[in-house]
């Protein structure tokens, strides 16, 4: 009585279990409940594999973050009298396993190898043999040092084995190493060792073999279940009349960690560009997934997008869609291109880009369906005198990506012989971005090419410039991007066009065609 008393004023566990060491008696144990088999369960291991953690989170239910876990490591022992002190704790140590009552004392002892314990075995049912996974050499101690000892002091006590802190094979070691305390040995990615080499061991041991984490909250109830499973079977060995220990089972299998998902990769989403360079027609200059060529007086190629072109002329589009169906209604019966048909078409791309006016002359007198031949009759591509006169020709090529320098398959568009570079490219900036300079010189080529294609507003552009009213064009600019953003869902939502770009766009909610 005298001593319970001392034991409860004292709030310092080691106080306690230090008291517990010298005093406990067999009469201690309290026996308290009939048919309630009192089990002592004694957990050994080197320093700092996490003995303390695994008792604390079966006797207390104790749970602490990883970082909690990582800054608090002082060579501790958990009061055995916490079952006298405590009732929350006594309550916990109730069980009921295979359809008998237990409760379940816990012992924790110290890691240092050359403490004696031999207090702490006295009488133990069963002994929970910790290693850390993060730690060969608890493993290297669990065959040299820790299972001889306990042969030595109990050798009829069963053995669990346990790996703890199995989190840590899942776990960002670098951010791992930098919460810990500032000497505390960093653990090494190679030093963590796989389940298998806890199996190896308890298989040589003939003892079954658990692995746990007080983090993750894996494997606590495991260990101790069949700790209680293992310290029943052997008293029933020897206490043969004890019936209702019948239906024990041998220690189960443990089922696998599932490792915690990955957190989802976070995504952001770059603002709408602001300077020139990332706008838009900065792809005319650096032309990331062109998919199409623009031929200008068979000499020029400018890579573009149809993306763009498609939805700020109409022109544009109707011609792209047109070479869509007609692909369509021909591919079915001619199979898919093959890489000889790729190859040819670019052959005779060669032959366009170094013909001259006589050649196109020629190439304007063919087959009446609009399609160019070769002389093996392979299809070379399709006049397009009906479609107005911006464009004469289009047709797939095998052509050198102009990035990535590999041939890939592109729509190559031959323009009508009267546009000129320096016109056309102001023409495509005002495609891709919806301004044109008022500064421009050649305006009247602009208009022009407008006119060609029929993108109007581009033609009034150029008329404000020349009256002097060029402020007017702000107003067109905005009307530019509600009719492209509007046309550009559209398209995604149809799948009208379904290049490398558009697929970019879909992704990055049209950041680059300023879809708000
Ligand atoms: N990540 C992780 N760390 C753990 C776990 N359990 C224990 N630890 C870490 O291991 C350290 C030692 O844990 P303790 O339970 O005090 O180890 P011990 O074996 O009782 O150590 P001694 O008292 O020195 O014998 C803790 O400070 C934690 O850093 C676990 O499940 N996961």
């Amino acid at each position: 009585m005298e001593r319970r008393s001392a034991a409860r004023s004292s709030t310092n566990p080691m106080h306690h279990f230090l008291m517990l060491r010298s005093q406990q008696t067999d009469s201690d144990m309290d026996y308290e409940r009939p048919n309630v088999e009192t089990i002592k369960c004694v957990v050994v291991g080197d320093n700092a594999v996490g003995k303390t953690r695994l008792i604390c989170a079966r006797a207390c239910n104790a749970t602490l973050t990883q970082y909690q876990l990582l800054a608090t490591h002082v060579p501790t022992v958990w009061a055995i009298d916490q079952y006298r002190v405590c009732q929350e704790v006594l309550e916990r140590s109730r069980d009921v396993v295979d359809e008998v009552s237990v409760s379940l004392r816990l012992w924790d002892t110290f890691g240092d190898h050359h403490k004696d314990r031999r207090f702490a075995y006295g009488r133990s049912d069963v002994v929970v043999l910790c290693f850390s996974i993060a730690n060969p050499n608890s493993l290297y101690h669990v065959k040299t040092m820790w299972y001889p000892e306990i042969k030595h002091f109990c050798p009829r006590a069963p053995v669990i084995l346990v790996g703890c802190q199995l989190d840590l094979r899942y776990a960002d070691l670098e951010a791992v190493n930098r919460a810990r305390r500032p000497l505390a040995r960093p653990i090494k990615s190679n030093e963590i060792l796989p389940p298998e080499r806890g199996r190896e061991v308890a298989k040589e041991l003939g003892v079954p073999y658990y692995e746990t984490s007080v983090v993750a909250q894996f494997g606590v109830k495991d260990v101790f279940d069949n700790a209680i499973r293992a310290a029943l079977i052997s008293r029933r060995h020897l206490q043969f009349w004890k019936s209702h220990l019948r239906n024990v089972q041998r220690p189960l299998l443990q089922a696998p960690f599932l490792p915690p998902k990955p957190p989802p990769p976070i995504i952001t989403v770059p603002p709408p560009p602001t300077t020139t360079e990332e706008h838009p027609v900065g792809l005319l200059e650096d032309p990331h997934c062109a998919d199409v060529i623009l031929v200008l007086q068979e000499r020029q190629k400018i890579f573009a997008h149809k993306i763009y072109l498609a939805t700020s002329s109409s022109k544009f589009y109707d011609l792209f869609i047109m070479d869509a169906h007609k692909e369509d209604a021909e591919r079915p019966a001619r199979g898919p291109l093959s890489g000889r048909e790729l190859l040819m078409r670019a052959a005779s791309f060669d032959v366009c880009e170094l013909s001259d006016d006589g050649d196109r002359a020629n190439l304007r007198a063919c087959t009446s369906d609009g399609t160019l031949k070769d002389s093996e009759g392979a299809r070379r591509g399709r006049l397009l005198s009906s479609c107005g006169r911006a464009f004469v020709s289009i047709q797939e090529e095998l052509v050198d990506d102009p990035v990535t320098y590999s041939p890939r398959p592109m729509t190559v568009v031959h323009m009508d012989q009267s546009m000129q570079l320096g016109p056309f490219r102001a023409v495509l900036r005002y495609l891709y971005t919806g301004q044109l300079d008022e500064n421009e010189k050649e305006l009247m080529h602009i208009a022009h090419i407008a006119e060609l294609l029929e993108v109007f507003d581009l033609r009034m552009m150029v008329a404000n410039i020349l009256n002097n009213e060029a402020f007017m064009n702000q107003e067109i600019t905005k009307a530019f991007h509600v009719r492209r953003t509007n046309r550009v869902k559209e398209c995604l939502a149809k799948g009208t066009f379904s290049g490398e770009l558009t697929s970019f766009i879909r992704n990055c909610s049209g950041v680059l065609l300023d879809i708000e």
